[in-house]
C-alpha cells in the first residue's frame, strides 16, 4: 500500500472529483458515510456524541457524520470552533443540512469557557483539522484540544488527529495534538502514523477506503509503501523439481563469542529454516561442540581465537555472508572486519557489533562491498548514521544514507523501515511487542542471509526477511502470547510463516 503526502492526497482527491467524476460534496458524503458506519459498528447502542468542527473539509466531514448519527437516534451535539471567518464551501452545505434536525444541537464555541463537559462514555468526534493543517495549533483550537485530551471520553479522529501534521512533526507543538483512541484515515495511512512518538496521538488507526481514483493512485509516485502479503508473495522465486541444495546457495555466517554462542545458534537455525542450501557457521573455537550439537545441519568453520572473531575462511565458495550476531567489537575483530570488507565480493548482511564497528570507524563506510544490508536497532542506527530528534528526520537520514552508500538499511522496531539504495522506503506491518526480546535480531540476520544465498537481491531479501520474521512472531504470539515469546519461538514458527506467506 502506498503512503502519500498531504499534498498528494489533495491532488488525488481533486483528480477523483474531475475524472470519476463526482461532485466534491458527494465525495465528502461517501467519505463521511464510511466514518458513520465505523462508529455505528464500534458503538452500536446510541450514545452521546460531541462533535468538534473546524473550518475546512475535515469539519465538513464531521457535520455530515453528525447528521447521519442523529438520524440513527444518537444524541448529537455539534460544536463549531470560531477560529476563522472562512468556512469551506462543502462544510457550509453540510452545516445547512443539519439545521433543525431531531437529536441534534448546534453550538458555537467562541471561548474555552463554553467548552462542554466531556463524560467518560461520550463519543468525541474530532473534526477540527485534517490533512489541510498548515501550522501548529494556537489560541482556541489549542485550548480545546487540551480539554479533549484531559477528558476520559472515547475520542475518534476523522482522517488524522487534529494538530498532527501528516508527515513532518519536527517543528510541531506536541502539546497541541489530539490524543485519539481511534483514527480513521481516508484511503491511505499517513506517514506520521508509522512513527513511534505519534502513537499516543493516533491510537488505533484504520484505513477506510473511499474509492479514490485508481488511475492516479497507480501513477502517483511516492517513496513510501507499507508491505502486504500479496506484494511480498509476488517477490518469491518458485522452487523447481530438479533444484538441489547448490541451487539455494552456500552462506557464511560469522557470529558468536564467549558468552554469546546463543546468537550464533539462533542465526544459524533461522537461516536453515528459511531455505538456504548450505550454511557454514564461522565461530570462535570454544563454540565448536555447542554448534555441532545444537545445529547439526550447519557446517562449522573454527576461528583461531577461542573466544572472538579474528579471521575468516576462504570466501570463494560463498554466495552471501552475514556478520554480527554475538561477535564482540574487540580490536582483533575490527582488524578482521577490515580484511573481510576488502575481500568480500558477494552480498552481505551486517548486524549488531559489525554495525557498531563501522559506526566507530566511519572511514569503513566508504569501502563497503556492493549489496550490503544493515540491520540496526535504534541505538546501532544512531552509532552508524547519527542522532536525530524525531522519527521523521531519522527516516530522512535513513533514506539518504541508503542512497549515498548504495545499501539497504533496515531500521528495526514497530513498523521496521527498509530503505533501499534507489530511495524507496518500505514499512513492515507484521510483528508485535513480544518480539522485542533477546535474540530476535539474530533470527532476522539469519533469515536475510538465507535469502541472499538463494539469489534474492539485497533489498528484496530484506523485504521478504523482515516481513517473514514479523509474521512468524505474530503466529507464535497467537499460540504463546507476547510476554512468553522467545527468539527460538520465532524460528519454530518460521515454517508456518512460510506457508501463510505462500498461501
Ligand atoms: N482524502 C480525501 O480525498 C478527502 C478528504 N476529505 C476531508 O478533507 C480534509 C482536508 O480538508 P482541507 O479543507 O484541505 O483541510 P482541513 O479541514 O484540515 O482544514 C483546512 C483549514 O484549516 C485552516 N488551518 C490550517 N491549520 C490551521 C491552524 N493551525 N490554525 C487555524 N487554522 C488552520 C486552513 O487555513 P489556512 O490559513 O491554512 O488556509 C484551512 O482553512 C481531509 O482531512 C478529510 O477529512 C473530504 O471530505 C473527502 C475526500
Ligand atoms: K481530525
Amino acid at each position: 500500500m502506498k503512503v502519500f503526502s498531504a499534498e498528494q492526497i489533495s491532488k488525488i482527491d481533486t483528480f477523483t472529483i474531475e475524472h470519476e467524476p463526482i461532485a466534491s460534496i458527494d465525495l465528502m458524503e461517501r467519505a463521511s458515510s464510511k466514518i458513520y458506519n465505523w462508529i455505528v459498528g464500534k458503538f452500536p447502542s446510541p450514545q452521546n456524541c460531541k462533535i468538534f468542527i473546524g473550518p475546512g473539509n475535515n469539519g465538513g466531514d464531521g457535520l455530515a457524520v453528525a447528521r447521519m448519527l442523529a438520524e440513527k437516534n444518537y444524541s448529537v451535539e455539534v460544536f463549531l470552533l470560531k477560529i476563522s471567518d472562512k468556512i469551506a464551501s462543502d462544510a457550509q452545505v453540510n452545516l445547512s443540512r443539519i439545521q433543525n434536525k431531531k437529536n441534534l444541537d448546534i453550538y458555537e464555541l467562541t471561548s474555552i469557557d463554553n467548552m462542554p463537559w466531556l463524560f467518560p462514555d461520550d463519543i468525541v468526534i474530532d473534526a477540527v483539522f485534517g490533512s489541510g493543517l498548515s501550522r501548529p495549533l494556537s489560541g482556541l483550537a489549542l485550548e480545546i484540544v487540551n480539554a479533549i485530551n484531559a477528558s476520559e471520553a472515547n475520542v475518534v479522529s476523522i482522517d488524522v488527529p487534529s494538530g498532527l501534521m501528516c508527515e513532518d512533526n519536527s517543528t510541531n507543538n506536541t502539546r497541541g495534538i489530539v490524543q485519539a483512541d481511534y483514527t480513521l484515515s481516508f484511503q491511505f495511512p499517513k506517514l506520521a502514523f508509522l512513527f513511534p512518538e505519534n502513537a499516543k496521538y493516533v491510537g488505533e488507526w484504520e484505513v477506510l477506503p473511499i474509492d479514490l481514483h485508481q488511475e492516479i493512485i497507480k501513477s502517483e509516485l511516492t517513496p513510501y509503501k507499507i508491505l502486504n502479503r500479496e506484494f511480498v508473495k509476488s517477490l518469491l522465486m518458485p522452487r523447481k523439481k530438479f533444484d538441489h541444495k547448490g541451487t539455494y546457495g552456500h552462506g557464511l555466517l560469522i557470529s558468536g563469542s564467549y558468552g554469546k554462542m546463543g546468537a550464533a545458534i539462533l542465526a544459524s537455525r533461522a537461516s536453515l529454516r528459511s531455505g538456504i542450501g548450505l550454511l557454514t557457521s564461522h565461530i570462535p573455537r570454544l563454540g565448536y561442540q555447542i554448534m555441532q550439537t545444537a545445529v547439526p545441519e550447519t557446517m562449522v568453520s573454527i576461528d583461531r581465537s577461542d573466544i572472538i572473531f579474528t579471521e575468516f575462511p576462504n570466501l570463494d565458495q560463498f554466495k552471501a555472508i552475514a556478520i554480527g550476531p554475538g561477535i564482540d567489537k574487540k580490536q582483533n575483530s575490527y582488524k578482521a572486519m577490515i580484511d573481510l570488507l576488502k575481500e568480500v565480493k558477494v552480498p552481505m548482511v551486517l548486524d549488531a557489533d559489525a554495525i557498531n564497528i563501522i559506526g566507530e570507524h566511519p572511514e569503513l563506510k566508504d569501502d563497503l562491498p556492493m549489496g550490503c544490508v544493515f540491520t540496526p536497532h535504534m541505538k546501532e542506527f544512531e552509532r552508524l548514521v547519527g542522532k536525530s530528534k524525531d522519527s521523521y528526520t531519522r527516516n530522512c537520514m535513513q533514506r539518504e544514507f541508503a542512497k549515498e552508500h548504495q545499501l539497504t538499511l533496515v531500521l528495526k522496531g514497530a513498523y521496521t523501515a527498509i530503505c533501499c539504495p534507489e530511495g524507496s522506503c518500505y514499512f513492515n506491518p507484521t510483528g508485535n511487542p513480544g518480539m522485542a526480546t533477546a535474540g530476535s535480531g539474530d533470527v532476522l540476520t539469519g533469515i536475510i542471509l538465507s535469502l541472499l544465498s538463494q539469489g534474492y537481491s539485497s533489498h528484496v531479501a530484506a523485504i521478504i526477511g523482515v516481513y517473514l520474521h514479523g509474521l512468524a512472531g505474530d503466529l507464535a504470539s497467537v499460540d504463546l502470547g507476547i510476554e512468553a515469546l522467545t527468539a527460538s519461538d520465532i524460528i519454530d514458527y518460521l515454517p508456518k510463516a512460510w506457508l501463510k506467506l505462500k498461501k
